[in-house]
This record gives C-alpha cells, structure tokens and sequence, in this order.
C-alpha cells in the first residue's frame, strides 16, 4: 500500500548528489575508462515501443509465439511493451522493504542518453540537475518534478547531436505505431523490459559518447529547420478535408481531421445514436435553448449534459468520443505538440494559486469504465480515430506532426503496472489530454498522486461509460469518490471503502482507513484554493438505464448535501449514485433509443429448455451444428474452469475469461479468440469441429466468461452468444446478447434454460416486454447419443488427467522427503524396482527421471482413454435415415450437397446452415413450439 503523501504536487522519492546539469550539450569525458552514471527520473527517458508483427501465422496456435504472430499491430497499444536504451537499472530495497528501481545514465555524456526531449531541455536550461529515485509506486521524500525549462525549440532540437536527434524521430515513429498511445503491461514484463535495457548499456554508451563537432552541429541546425518547415505545412493539410466526401455528417460540425478519419475507417453516416447526441453535446442543436440562462452557470449553454441510452453496439463510444476530441483538438494542439511544433506561443501558460502555488493543468476529459478491457477498448477505439485523423488518404502515411497536436490518451486500470501508468498520464508536456479509467486503480492511484487529483477536479468532460454495472460491481466508494472530486461543492473527503477486490483482513482494513483520514487532511490544502470546473459537461451512457433512473436524472432532484453520512456504502443503487454526479447542465438531455428493450435489431434469440447435466451436451451440439465464434457466459468461474477442458478434450478451440485469470492472461485469450482465423471451407474433417489435416484454419473459437465480458466489449464478427447458465438480471441478458449482432450486424443468442430457472426465465421476458415466448432452437436428436459418447469420454480424461497429475506430485514430494532424509525408495515408488528398467539409473541414484507404477498407470489410462476419443472423433456422425456407409443410396439432394460441399463439416445428414437461417426458417413456419418436438427439419435425405 502506498504511504501517505507529505507534501502537495510531488511524487517521487530524491535523493542529493553532486550532478552536472543534464542537458548540457558540450560535456566531454574526463576518466574515459570508469564512466560514472548519475540517476534521472523515469518520465524523463524516452521510453519506446517494442515492435510487433503484423502478419497473423497463428490461425489460432497456442503458443505464446502463435500470440504474438497474431497480434495486430493497429493494437499494439493493447498490450505495448516498452523500452529504452543505454539505462543501467538498479534494484534497491529501502529499510522498510519496498523495492527502489533507480535509473542511471552516463554523466559525461548527457548526448548520449535518450532522454526526452523536455527533460534535456530542461537539463540545459536551468543548468541543474536533478536525481530521483522511483519507489514502486511510492512516494516518501518529494520533490516538485515537472519544472521543465521552456527553451527554444530550435536551439532544443540544434543542441543535440545527430544519432541523438534521430532517436528523437525513432520515438516520434513509436508514437506513431501506437496512435499516440502507449498502453500497459505486466510489471514483471517491464521488469524484463528494463533488464535488457541495463544489459545494451554499455553498448549504447560506447557508441554515443563522442562530442558533437561543428559539421553535426551545422547538420543538426539544417535538419531541424526542415523539421520544422515540414511541420508547418502539415498542420496546414491538417484542416483540410472535402466534406462532400462524407455528406450524411454534413450536420455535424467536426473538426476536418476527424471527418477525414471518420471517412476513412469508412463510418459513412452517423449512428442514430451519434446522430441524436452530437448536436446537444457540441451545442449545434439549432432549436435546443433550453439549458440558457438557467443557473448553470456555463459558458456554454447550448452544450447539454447528455444521458444516451442505446442498443449494444450502436456507436455510443463515439457518441460521446467525437465531442470530446472535437472540443480538445479545436481548442488546441495538444500540449505534446507545442515544442516540436515551434508555436510557443500556444503554450499554455501554467496557472497558479494566490499564493504562488502551481496548479496543472485541467484535465481533458476522464472517461470512466466498470472493467478493464472496456476502459482498454474504449482508449483503443479513440486512438484509432486519432490516428487515422493524421493519416494521408492518398499513401496511408501517418503525420508525426498532425499526431503530436492530437489529443493525448492514457488507460488506467487495475492488474497492470501502477509504475508504468503512471508514467503514460506523464507524457506530454503537462500530462496526457484524455485519462480512461477503472474506478478502483484510479482511486489508487488519486490518493497519493495531487498532481493527477486537481488535474481531474477541472476536468472539462467527465464520461460514465456504463454507469449502471459500476454499482453493480462494487464500485460505489470509488466512484462516489471520484465524482466528489469533480463537485462544485467542496467538501472533499478521502474515500470511505477500499478497493473491493482488494480488501484486507478488517484490523487492515481500519489501519488503512486511518491512513486515509490523515492523507485526506493534507489534501484538503490545495483543493480548498481550486475549483471544480463550473463548465464540465458530463456524458452518462448506457444499454439499460432503467426508466424511473432516467426521470430522476430529467427532473435532478434538489441537490443532496455530499457527505460520508450520506454515503451508503454498499448496495448503494446507481440513483444513490447518480445523485451524486453534479450535472452543470440543469437539465441534462436524455436521448432514449431503446423504447422496449436494447436488444440490437439483428438479433435472434432463442432458447433450449434442458436438464442440468445436458447443458454440456446442447451446447457441444450448438457448437458443432453452427460453427463460428461462439461467446458462452457462465456465472461462475468454477463452471468455467469445469468446461474448458472439456471442450478443449475435444478438440475446439477455447478460451477462458474471468476476474481470477492473470490480466495479461485475460487479455491474450481476449485476444486469441477475437483474433482467431476461422475457416468455413469444407475440406478433410476429424469430425470433431475442428479442423483435419485438410484445413488449415479452425471451424469454431469458443471464448468461456462470466460478466466480466459482458458490458461494452466490442469484439468483431462474434457470431453467437450461448447464456450456459442465465444471468440474475434482465440488464445483463441484454448485454450479454448485445456481444453479437453489433454495428448493425446480425447474430443469434441461445438461453439454456434448466427447469429451476425458468422462473428467472419468465422474469427477464417480462421485463424485456415481451408477449409470448421465444422459439426453442430446432435439433437434430439423433446426433445427440453419440455427442454424449464423445463427452463422457472428454470429461473421463479430464478426471483421469487431474489424477496423474496428483499421482506425479505426491510421487515427486515423497521423493524429495527421502532424498533429504538419505532414504532409499524400494516400494513400488522406486522405478527401477518395479520395472526393473533403468539399472544404470538406479546405480547413479538419478531417481528423479524414473516414474512410479502408479503415476504410468494414470498416465496409460490417459492415454487409452485419448485415443479412444480420437476414434470416436473420427467417426463421422450421421442423422437418422442416413448411412454413412451407402452415402449414395440416400436422396439425390443429399449427394448433390454431398458433392458441392453444401454438407455440415462433422454432422452428416445436415445441410451446412447459419443458425440465424434456421431460426428465421423455423420461426416463419411457425410449426416448431418446443424443441421437444423438433423433427429433423435440416434433414437433407428425408
Ligand atoms: N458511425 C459508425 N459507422 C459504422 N460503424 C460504427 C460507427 N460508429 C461506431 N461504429 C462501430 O460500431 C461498433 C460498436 O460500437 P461501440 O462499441 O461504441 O458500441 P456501444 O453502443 O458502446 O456498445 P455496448 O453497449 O455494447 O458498449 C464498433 O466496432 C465501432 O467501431
């Protein structure tokens, strides 16, 4: 846990040492034989990103280089590692036991560092130095850090020697490959990140030290003049786009940039969604007068709040995403922008207190998120935007200069490097523009950072992206936190609860509060002296906002006084929490798009009414009749971790996700079944859904998840939804289901439903509004006897695996407990006594390569039991009337399709078909009311 902050505006941990100034630029060495490094803070390296492929080989692999192969690159900031040369990092523990990483770079030669081009700027314009030590993600001495120089941009970039400048533009390429963004990965990642950077030291160092002579100093001036001039062209073309290219956005009145990429990612016309939002968001809303003159107290008016409540999959992410960057690329370039774009005078100047005191800048906009790879979505799905704003239409170039006046965007969320993120809200030169965030690491990180705390209370866009599933996940304390922060009315307090997911013992628990009540004094020094941004606008956005939520929030009941007395803690509601969010719009806009449900339009639902034990059975069904991507929700994480082997025993392709997966584990398997191959060739089949020797790709990927993927995520092309067990709300089943058929698409939901849940079933058609039932799923019974062959089988692997498994580290730990006592083994668990094999082994007393009896046996049963599965696997399954011995004496119409491949790939005797197409079909014909009675109706031989 972090300690308490002392003083205001300071985070890292310094330590005084004689040091030369930095950014000195015509140091030379004087001992060349013992170089001695001094120490600079992490912000100040220029960290890069790591490359990674782009071509996909993996066709779905499991290898972890199967992973990276098949990493996009346009989302390498998804899981971006980074890097940096010539830094030497030491390890230290301090005396409390917290871990010290110090970076130290060459003294003699600040040239030779990739520092930042801020950091040298400001090394060479105070002409002093400063040395930091970073406590992981602790503060204990501070010191004011962000103080640098505000030097010529010219004379900045001419101060520097050739190789040294053109680091500067490697970065600017990094930058470039991430649009603008830079995301976060594992710390024992960056640990390994910054292991091989300590290790290229001396390498780098060798090869950088010499002094700048007057040729390179001449050449550095020249380049950087045309730096310069081609940046100042590009900011020309930058405002340039023929909106007749794009006319269904003519209404809307973006900034050219945006419309460029809006006409590049081919978004040719606005959702109705973004249709109806943007106008109120942007103050372009010509009859919209309702919020002027009232006591907002807005500078502007005609800029609503706005409550957007729409389908899955509509758009709403950039339904509040295109105001937002619309505003912050209007008002100016981005802060990242304003040195290398040679305009100082659009450098903000930095604002202070009465008394001196700085205070950072405001915030552009935070944009809230209940879960990680939602608030990872959400950045990613901006940054797209950004870049392709800075991308030529003509040759896909991306401008290096354009991306620098773009809006800077960082993730925080939990389960990722706190160290590193808090590095990427750092860049820039006051700080990132944009900050998307999971309530509980943002709250984390606010208590010890006061920087980030005030930057945020001025907060020009404050967004709750799905609002309703914060409360439902526990967020309440932080986020009741977070939107105190942001109040007009001052009364800060530090948060009551502590982070839910991670909660200590209650003695802990009460320490830490303590904790919490002395920082939050402190606090209360710099946060009296600044105020709330009266102009915030606040975005809410949601699939399911419940209608009574909706006219609280039109009516915004007299303003509750915010106080921990106030404050439920747990349980609160999301009106308890939306109370507390203070709107300046008097009246904030609701736009209401889903009149009965927020199911999206290319739906089709449909159920399965069946026995606990055969849910596996109808869902293996489902999986081999309709292949594709298939996203089942469980509700339990133990379901999860029972099935998965399962399914992959038999041969798919499958993916858990759930809260107690690494986050990086989260994120690859994420990743493996978004990014999946999928064929739908026919061709040589093991008749196990997954494809045979013949095909190179596999017919189905299955991604296994509890809630934790039901809100917001928007994965491409995800064909079907299976509800394995059905969720305790109405809301959720919509955002489950809301998975597939997205922008407009179509996609098919499957609820099975067990008897002890069709009352949970009836309440959510009820509260969906629905009259009548939903269609059951047609079946071909007579696949099921053998699919349920096949299964026993998988599941008896499975069992006999987790028993070898115990058998080999029971063996293994009664081996270590004679080696350590000098006992000899001569029961059956000594090997070479049973089987009399390994003679020499024994002799050499190397016991640990030797098997029990016991531990072959398991391992034999698995084996049989496997290849007994196999043969089953590869024994084509066949409908009733069907025989798969005389294929040709069945109808014409079935050898025909035989033929021209029109059969399922594993189930013969059934037409290859889309789920949706035998749904439509069933349903016009009306026949089919319960899939009881379903008969063969894709029989093709009948
Ligand atoms: N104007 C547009 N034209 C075409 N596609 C769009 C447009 N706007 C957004 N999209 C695409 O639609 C998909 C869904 O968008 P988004 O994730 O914002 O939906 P959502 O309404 O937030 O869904 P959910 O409620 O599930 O979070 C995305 O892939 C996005 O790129």
């Amino acid at each position: 846990m972090p300690t308490s902050t002392k003083k205001p505006f300071k985070r890292f941990k310094a330590k005084s040492k004689p040091s030369k100034p930095s950014g000195s630029s015509s140091s030379s060495r004087t001992d060349q034989s013992k170089p001695t490094r001094k120490q600079v803070p992490h912000s100040s390296l220029a960290w890069s990103t790591v490359k990674l492929p782009t071509v996909s080989n993996s066709a779905g692999g499991t290898t972890e280089e199967d992973f990276f192969q098949g990493f996009d690159e346009n989302d390498a900031g998804f899981m971006g590692l980074q890097e940096v040369e010539g830094v030497e990092v030491v390890y230290n523990d301090d005396q409390r036991g917290n871990r010290l990483v110090k970076f130290n770079v060459l003294d003699q030669d600040p040239l030779s560092v990739p520092l930042t081009p801020q950091s040298q700027a400001k090394g060479k314009g105070k002409g002093k130095g400063k040395e930091e030590e970073v406590q992981d993600g602790e503060a204990e001495e501070e010191l004011p850090f962000q103080d640098f120089g505000s030097d010529e941009q010219e004379e900045e970039i001419a101060s520097q020697p050739v190789d040294t400048r053109g680091r500067l533009e490697e970065k600017d390429a990094a930058r470039e490959e991430e649009g603008g963004n830079e995301e976060e990965e594992e710390e024992g990642e960056e640990e390994e990140e910054e292991g091989k950077a300590e290790g290229k030291g001396a390498e780098s160092d060798a090869e950088d030290d010499g002094e700048m002579d007057d040729a390179e100093l001449a050449e550095a001036f020249s380049k950087a003049k045309s730096f310069m001039m081609d940046q100042d062209s590009d900011s020309e073309e930058d405002d340039s786009f023929d909106s007749d290219l794009l006319p269904h956005w003519a209404d809307h009145d973006l900034h050219p940039a945006l419309k460029r990429a809006l006409h590049l990612l081919k978004f040719t016309r606005p959702t109705e969604i973004q249709s109806r939002s943007l106008p109120l968001a942007m103050g372009t809303a010509a009859t919209d007068s309702e919020g002027e003159g009232q006591p907002g107290h807005r500078v502007h008016p005609k800029k609503r709040d706005v409550i957007g409540i729409s389908q899955t999959g509509s758009g709403k992410t950039l339904a509040y995403g295109l105001p937002i960057l619309d505003a912050l690329i209007k008002s100016k370039p981005s802060a990242s922008s304003s040195k290398l774009g040679g305009e100082e005078d659009e450098v903000e100047e930095e604002e202070q207190t009465e008394d001196g005191e700085r205070i950072p800048r405001p915030l552009g906009a935070l944009i809230v998120t209940p879960t990680r790879e939602l608030a990872l979505q959400v950045s990613s799905h901006l940054n797209a935007l950004i870049k392709a704003s800075c991308q030529n239409a003509e040759d896909g170039t991306i401008s290096k200069i354009a991306l620098k006046k773009r809006p800077l965007i960082a993730t925080v969320c939990g389960g990722m490097s706190e160290q590193k993120q808090r590095r990427l809200i750092e860049q820039g030169e006051h700080g990132v523009d944009i900050i998307v965030a999971t309530p509980g690491r943002l709250w984390e990180m606010l208590r010890t950072d006061d920087d980030l705390a005030l930057r945020l209370k001025r907060t020009r866009f404050l967004v709750l992206d799905e609002a309703d599933r914060m409360v439902e996940v526990g967020h309440f304390a932080e986020m009741e936190y977070i939107l105190n922060l942001v109040s007009r009315r001052n009364e800060i307090t530090a948060p009551k609860g502590s982070r839910s997911d991670e909660q200590g013992e209650e003695g802990e628990e009460e320490e830490e509060e303590d904790g919490d009540k002395e920082q939050a004094t402190l606090r209360l020094l710099p946060f009296s002296k600044v105020k709330a941004n009266p102009d915030m606008q606040t975005f809410i956005f949601s699939a399911t906002l419940s209608k009574e939520l909706q006219v609280n929030l039109r009516k915004r009941r007299s303003k509750k006084v915010f106080s921990k007395k106030g404050a439920k803690a747990s349980g609160s509601t999301l009106d308890d929490l939306m109370e507390r969010v203070d709107f300046r719009d008097p009246s904030p806009k609701v736009v209401d798009l889903t009149p009965g449900q927020g199911l999206p339009e290319g739906l089709t639902e449909t159920k399965v009414e069946c026995l606990v034990k055969d849910k596996d059975l109808y869902l293996y069904y489902f999986l081999l009749r309709y292949p594709g991507r298939t996203l089942v929700f469980l509700n339990s994480i133990d379901g999860i971790r029972r099935i998965t082997p399962i399914l992959s025993n038999l041969g798919l392709s499958v993916f858990p996700l759930h809260s107690q997966l690494q986050q990086k584990q989260r994120l690859k398997n994420l990743d493996r079944f978004r990014s999946a191959k999928l064929s739908n060739v026919s061709g040589v089949t093991m008749g196990n859904g997954v494809s045979g020797s013949g095909l190179a790709r596999p017919t189905s990927s299955v991604l296994l998840a509890t809630d934790v993927a039901a809100r917001g995520l928007d994965i491409p092309a995800v064909d079907h939804v299976v509800h394995y067990q059905l969720p305790r709300t109405a809301d959720t089943y919509v955002h489950r289901s809301g998975r597939t058929a997205r922008a407009g698409g179509k996609g098919v939901s499957v609820a099975l439903v067990e008897p002890k849940e069709k009352r949970v079933w009836n309440d959510v058609n009820r509260a969906l509004g629905r009259n009548g039932e939903i269609n059951p799923l047609p079946v071909e019974y007579s696949f099921l006897p053998d699919l349920r062959s096949r299964i026993d089988l998988a599941r008896q692997i499975d069992n006999a695996e987790h028993k070898q498994s115990k058998a080999s580290h029971d063996e293994s730990w009664l081996r270590n407990l004679a080696e350590e006592a000098e006992l000899e083994l001569t029961s059956d668990l000594d090997p070479d006594n049973e089987l009399g094999s390994d003679v020499e082994s024994k002799r050499k007393g190397n016991k640990k390569n030797g098997e029990s009896r016991q531990a072959k046996l398991a391992k034999n049963k698995v084996r049989n039991l496997k290849e007994r599965l196999e043969a089953l696997l590869r024994k084509p399954m066949t409908a009733r009337g069907v025989s798969h011995r005389y294929l040709t004496a069945g109808s014409r119409e079935f050898v025909d399709s035989l033929i021209h491949q029109g059969q399922n790939e594993t189930m013969i005797g059934v037409k290859r078909s889309t789920a949706q197409a035998d749904l439509e079909k069933s349903n016009e014909s009306g026949k089919v009311t319960s899939n009881k009675r379903v008969k063969k109706t894709k029989l093709v031989s009948e």
